[in-house]
Formats: structure tokens, sequence, C-alpha cells
């Protein structure tokens, strides 16, 4: 790494000013409820390496077998962009660094890179370690020159380095001066607690930089929502290496969430930090990593959530079908991202007018049709439907409205008989459906886990014999929520449910006092989608 105005190439011609370290890896799965397989590990790699970070932490060698064994097996894999990094700690007290049990894990994982961290806190040395102040200098110095003896790149992971500089700065500079001393890389600025607030991170990062010859990075902890904040202005005092997380997946509040720096420092502040043009990839990346990771991916994370681009008020909507940088600060395709328009009570005609336009593309905004579908939104809104996240549902109603709709069936009755569970049986309800289409009757019964379950089988039974397409349809999530909790049994309830054909998702809406009629509109609104859907691939097909 070298100085950020020229910009440093590494082995693979890659030009970077900032070098973006990633520890989803390994400070990641310190997070609650994080705990990667080794597959998920070589596929996270995998998705890091394509979006072209500089260095992945891969794990800690002396850790546990699963380490281990993903060192072996990420060998095989050719890395285009980055570096895969080994992590561990200093030498144990009182011992050579060659006899070191964990320093030998380190090279046994067979990594160019190794990224150590040391002890930079006088009270951390004699209250954690129970050493002397003298002894960890020893630690670091000796580890990170055994190392690099044994021909490593070395990085210096100074950890509370901030908090180290508060309370002995003499001390924590002469901890750093070890590490250089050993032949380290890069002195990495751990803000371990994560207590230090981004002006202070700045300062203190420019006395190292201004001290050592040496390339500084920055490793922030989120306990005061600041990390992102922090690294940022580290870069402003000279840090040339970031780590973090991605999604800042870490332990307690977590990391640095690297999605949003690399956003940052690409977009905003104009420093290369993956190679060109793959920030575009930063949403899928992202959305593939939290689905390894079996997070839910906050909607409202900046850039890469699904909501980062999702615009609600009638007003905005409009401004932004006008002019999108009217509200949005950058352009969600710059970070691969999409943007929304949330259908609801407080949309206007614009929003409306770009659904439309999918039936119609001439329609205009002042015309009588468009008003007619907001104030049924409106009204339906009023009752408890929500439509901004019933895509489904809402396309439906602008058909219906646009006189673009035809019934599939009419439903004549449905019946539900609750049943005991039994032991040993899973069906606990039973439903009997009768339907007509186009003047023939069907009258089928379904059995289910429970009551929404029993009417879909039914229902899918009438209909197969007229429309096979519905077999392909499976429900996927079926949520319920109480509108008006005060009027206990009385109250109104709505349901959501999102279905998939296995090429489509779709979700749907129904609002009632009696929560299988609810089940029972959304049920059918799901059907009835998928239905107008196949008929139109067949027309435009036939076209
Ligand atoms: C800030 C960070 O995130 S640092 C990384 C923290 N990550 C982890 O702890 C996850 C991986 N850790 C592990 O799997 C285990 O802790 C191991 C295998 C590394 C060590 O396990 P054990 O040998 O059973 O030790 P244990 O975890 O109970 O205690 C840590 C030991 O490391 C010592 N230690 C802590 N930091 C350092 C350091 N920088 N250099 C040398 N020794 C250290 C402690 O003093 C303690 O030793 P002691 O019992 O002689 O006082
Ligand atoms: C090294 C590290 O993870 C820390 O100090 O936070």
């Amino acid at each position: 790494m070298k100085d950020q105005k020229d910009g440093a190439q590494d082995k693979n011609g890659l030009l970077r000013n900032v070098h973006i370290f990633d520890s989803t890896l390994r400070d990641g799965a310190q997070g609650e409820g994080i705990s990667f397989s080794v597959q998920d590990k070589l596929h996270i790699v995998r998705a890091l390496d394509e979006l072209g970070v500089a260095f992945i932490e891969a794990g800690n060698p002396g850790s546990n077998p699963k380490d281990l064994e993903f060192f072996e097996e990420v060998k095989k894999i050719e890395l285009s962009n980055s570096h895969l990094v080994a992590f561990g700690s200093t030498r144990r007290k009182d011992i050579d660094a060659s006899s070191d049990q964990n320093l030998r894990s380190l090279l046994a994982a067979g990594t160019e890179y190794v990224c150590i961290f040391g002890k930079t806190w006088d009270f951390h040395v004699t209250e954690i370690l129970r050493s002397t102040l003298v002894e960890n200098l020893a630690m670091i110095r000796d580890t990170v020159a055994f190392l690099v003896g044994e021909g490593r790149t070395v990085f210096y992971d100074a950890e509370h380095y901030f908090d180290a500089f508060r309370s002995n700065p003499g001390y924590a500079m002469e901890t750093l001066r070890a590490a250089a001393e050993g032949g380290a890389s890069a002195l990495v600025l751990c803000d371990t607690n994560g207590g230090t607030l981004p002006d202070d991170i700045q300062l203190m990062t420019e006395k190292v930089v201004a001290e050592f010859g040496i390339p500084v990075g920055i490793h922030c902890h989120n306990d005061t929502g600041m990390a992102v904040a922090s690294s940022i202005l580290a870069v402003k005092g000279g840090a040339v290496q970031v780590q973090g997380t991605m999604l800042g997946f870490g332990e307690r509040t977590g990391n640095a969430n690297l999605s949003t720096i690399i956003a940052n420092l690409e977009l905003k502040m104009h420093i290369p930090c993956i190679p060109a043009g793959r920030v575009a990839d930063l949403t899928p990346v992202a959305r593939r990593i939290a689905e390894i990771a079996n997070i839910n991916l906050e909607g409202g994370m900046p850039f890469v959530g699904h909501n980062a681009f999702a615009h609600k008020a009638g007003m905005h909507i409009d401004a932004v079908t006008k002019n999108s940088t009217a509200y949005e600060h950058v352009p969600p395709d710059a970070v691969g991202n999409e943007r929304t328009f949330l259908m609801s009570e407080v949309a206007g005609r614009s929003m409306i007018i770009e659904k439309i336009r999918k039936f119609d593309p001439n329609i205009k905004k002042d015309t009588p049709l468009a008003a007619q579908i907001v104030a049924r939104v409106k009204e339906l809104e009023h009752e408890g439907y929500q439509f901004e996240g019933a895509e489904g549902s809402f396309e439906l109603l602008v058909r219906k409205n646009m006189g673009k709709y035809k019934p599939f069936f009419d439903l004549h009755y449905y019946k539900i008989i609750g049943e005991q569970p039994i032991d040993d049986v899973t069906c606990t309800a039973f439903a009997q459906v009768k339907i007509g289409v186009e003047g023939e009757m069907a009258i089928t019964a379904g059995e289910g886990d429970g009551p929404v379950h029993a009417l879909d089988c039914a229902l899918r039974k009438g209909l197969e014999r007229f429309y096979p397409g519905v077999r392909q349809i499976r429900l996927t999530d079926f949520k319920v929520r109480v509108l008006d909790s005060r009027s206990a049994t009385a109250a109104k309830v709505r349901v959501l449910i999102e279905s998939t054909d296995g090429e489509e998702v779709w979700t749907t809406v129904g609002v009632s006092s009696d929560l299988i009629e609810a089940s029972w509109l959304a049920l059918v609104d799901s059907f009835e989608y998928k239905l107008i859907t196949d008929v139109e691939k067949r027309f435009r097909a036939y076209l």
C-alpha cells in the first residue's frame, strides 16, 4: 500500500487508493446468530472476490477444526481480485514465537498475508494478559518478525488502540513501534470497544500516520452507531486500509459495515477501493451474503437495502418520475439496487399512472381513471388494506378498475370444519369449496394443516381441472396482523400471502373481521394473479 493520492497497484494490477479488508468470515462470524459452514465460507469468499475487496480475512486457523478445514479447501479456489488473510494473536507470553501452537497453525494455513492482533492498552497487558509491559512489546515484535521471517506479509491489528492512546499514549506508540520493528506492512488501529467518536478517531489516526512511514489501517466496531463515520474519518486522517464486515455483522452491535463504506468511498469521495465498475455489484453481493448467512438484510440499510430507493409519499413519487435526482442522492443502479414505488394511502396519481402504464402506455396523469383508482386505494387502506407489500392484489385492483379483468371462476360457497389434532395425524382441518367455471360446477374438498391450508388444497383441486397452471403455485409465506386489538375477537385482521410459481413471487392481501375470510380473499387474489399473468404470457408468446 502506498499513499492515498498515488493509489496502489497490487500484484493483480488493480489500482486501489484504499484497500478494503473484509473480516466477515472472522469478526463477522463472532456475531450472534451467525454460524458459517465451510461451504458457506467458500461461497462468501467467491462473492467477495467477485466484488473485488483487496483482502479477505478468512478465519483463525488456531481456533477450531472448521477453520483449519476451510483453509485446506480454499486453496483449491483461484481468486481473481482478493488475497486471503489468516488471523491470530501474538505469541503466548514467556515462550518462543517458533514454539507457539497458534503461530504454527497460522503458517500451516499457507496464506501469503497474516493479520496479528496484539495488546496496545497497558491495562489489558497487566489485567488480561497478566504480563508485563516489556514482555508484551517483545510478544508483538517477536511474533511479527517470526512470521515475516517465514515469508509472510504481516498486518498488525493494534487492539484497543484508541482507548490505549487515551490511557497511556507513550506506551500505545511503543507497541506500534514494536510491530514496525518486527516488519509489519500495515499498522491497523482498532476501536475494539467501539466507544470512540469519529473526530477523535481522525485525530488519533493522523498522529500515527505522521509518526510512522508504514500504511495505516482502521478497524471500527459499532457500539456508538458510528463505525462507518469513524472509518470514513480515519480515511480522511490518512488511513489506507479499511477493515469491516459486509452488512456490519459482528459481536455486540457489529462492525463497520463495508457495504456502506465501499459505496461512500467510491461514489461520494471518489476514492477507488474496489476494481473500476464493481460498485454496481454491491447490492447483489450484499444480498447473496445475507442469504448465505441466513440473515434478513434490513430494508433500510443504506445503498443495498430493499427500501434504500423505495418511495412512498405521493409528492416524492411524482417528483422522482419527473427527475430522479429530486429525491435520490445516487441512481439506484450505481450500486446495483432498484427504485420502487410503494402503493399506499399517501400515494398520488403519479404512482398509479406508473402502474397503469403497464397495461396502457398512453394513459395520462389527468385521466379520471387515475383519480378513481387513487380514491379506491385510499378507501381500502382506510378499511385496513395495505398495498405497499401486496403488489399482486394492487395489480388486480388496477385491472378491475380499468375493465381489463374477467373473473376465472365464481365462488358458490366454502366451508371449513376444524378438527382436534389427533396423534400421528398432521391434518387438523377440512374444507369444501364449490366453484363455477364457464357454466360448469366443481365441488372439491381438501384436508390441511390448519383451515387456510385446507382451503388452499380444496380450491386448487377445483381449479386444476380447468387451469393446470395452478399446480405450480406454492404459498411461501403467510402473515396475519390484528388491526384493532382493542376490539378483541371482533377486531379486523389483515392477511398477507406470498406465493410463487418458481419463476415469479407475488404477494396478495385480504382484510376482514373473520380470519378465514381475510385468508380466503388473499388466497383468491393469489390464484387470480397467477391465472391472469399466465394468460398474458401465452398471449405475448403467441404474438
Ligand atoms: C478483539 C478481537 O476480536 S480479538 C479475536 C477474538 N476472537 C476469538 O477469541 C475467537 C477465537 N478464539 C478461540 O478460538 C480461542 O479463544 C483460542 C483457541 C484462540 C484460545 O483458546 P484458549 O487457549 O482456551 O484460551 P481462552 O480463549 O480461554 O483465553 C485467551 C487466552 O489468550 C490470551 N491472549 C489474549 N490476547 C492475547 C494476545 N494478543 N496475545 C497473546 N495472548 C493473548 C489470554 O491472556 C488468555 O490466556 P491465559 O488464559 O493464559 O490468560
Ligand atoms: C482485532 C479486532 O478484531 C479488534 O481489535 O476489534
